[in-house]
């Protein structure tokens, strides 16, 4: 059996189109741009690999970029003057703060001070809140994107074993509060987990939510299972290469053998995000200005 790879850029570029006629529109009723920062710490490479993809996506499609890389060392009330500055800035709809934060810093407290307004994660107190009670708000990018994928693929997916490896706050964590409101069975797995392969074995549907390169072998799971994997790491370079090479954190072409479908790296979930995190914005930008979205096929 080989596998369907799933086609992360054709299904981003179907969003991004609909993102970028509703970002003209905005821009003739706002009189401006519909404008999104991004902040990075330190750096971080898969950190790296987004805010690349991100600033060019931006600003193809008529929003502003604002970008921010402060050096490792900033001290914490510094970020959150920052993030305040960001906060109280009207051509600001979307503020991102790239995580991981460097280790002195406090992670929750940055986060919780990012306006939930304009929190394109999804992952302030509020919104996250918000998830979970299910009422609509910001969702984090990547987690939406996937069920975008899988709600494009498959309709319904009521009842079906779903497995989360990994529960980060961006990432893992959304991704099952997503599930759930699917109808899915929802398992999450993280790095205490006992039995990983036992409980693939089982998932009709697996996202691979953990930063390490193809930790999930292809016979860990279930023959016909669906795959999103998110996973984005940079491999050594090889001799002779200028940079590595990115991988999932599933063994791609080992599941190839295995699975009914699979998201490739990169190409697969990485690119859908950056689609989402361009929609994400222009709702914010939407709501910000106090205007109807013309458009609920977003
Ligand atoms: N494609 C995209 O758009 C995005 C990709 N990413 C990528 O996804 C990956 C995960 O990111 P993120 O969630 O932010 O990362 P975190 O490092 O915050 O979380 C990783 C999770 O994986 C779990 N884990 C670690 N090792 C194992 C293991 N051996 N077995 C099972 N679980 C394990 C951890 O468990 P524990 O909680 O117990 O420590 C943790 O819950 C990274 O590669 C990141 O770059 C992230 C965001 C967006
Ligand atoms: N607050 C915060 N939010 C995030 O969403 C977040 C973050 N921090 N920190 C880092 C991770 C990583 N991440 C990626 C998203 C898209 C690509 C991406 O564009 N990937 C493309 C391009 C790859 C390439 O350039 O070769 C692809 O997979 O096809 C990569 C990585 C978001 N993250």
């Amino acid at each position: 059996m080989s596998a369907t790879i799933i086609d992360g850029k054709a299904f981003a570029a179907g969003l991004r189109e609909r993102v970028g006629k509703l970002a003209g529109e905005f821009e003739a009723k706002a009189g401006r741009k519909a404008g999104l920062a991004v902040v990075l710490v330190g750096e971080d490479p898969a950190s790296e690999v987004y805010v690349r993809s991100k600033g060019k996506a931006t600003v193809a499609l008529g929003m502003e970029s604002f970008e921010y890389r402060l050096p490792a060392d900033t001290p914490q009330e510094e970020l959150v003057a920052m993030v305040e500055r960001l906060n109280a800035d009207p051509s600001v709809d979307g503020i991102l703060v790239q995580l991981p934060l460097p280790k002195h810093l406090d992670e929750k407290a940055v986060i919780a001070a990012v306006d939930p307004d304009k929190d394109v994660d999804g992952i302030t107190p509020t919104n996250a809140g918000r998830l979970v009670l299910g009422m609509d708000t910001l969702v984090s990018c990547t987690p939406l994107g996937c069920t975008m994928i899988l709600k494009d693929m498959l309709g319904d997916f009521s009842g079906m074993d779903a497995v989360i490896v990994g529960r980060s706050i961006l990432f893992g964590k959304p991704m099952a509060q997503l599930l759930l409101a699917e109808n899915c069975t929802v398992t999450m797995a993280h790095s205490r987990t006992r039995d990983l392969p036992g409980l693939l074995r089982r998932a009709d549907i697996v996202v691979a939510a953990v930063g390490v390169p193809e930790l999930i072998r292809g016979d860990w799971l279930k023959p016909g299972a669906i795959v999103l994997d998110g996973g984005i790491n940079r491999l050594e370079a090889g001799p002779g290469e200028a940079k590595g090479r990115l991988v999932g954190d599933v063994a791609f072409d080992e599941a190839l053998d295995h699975v009914k479908a699979i998201t490739p790296v990169p190409g697969g979930v990485g690119a859908t995000t950056i689609a989402v995190l361009m929609r994400n914005t222009i709702v914010a930008a939407y709501r910000n200005e106090g205007l109807d979205l013309p458009d609920d096929t977003l």
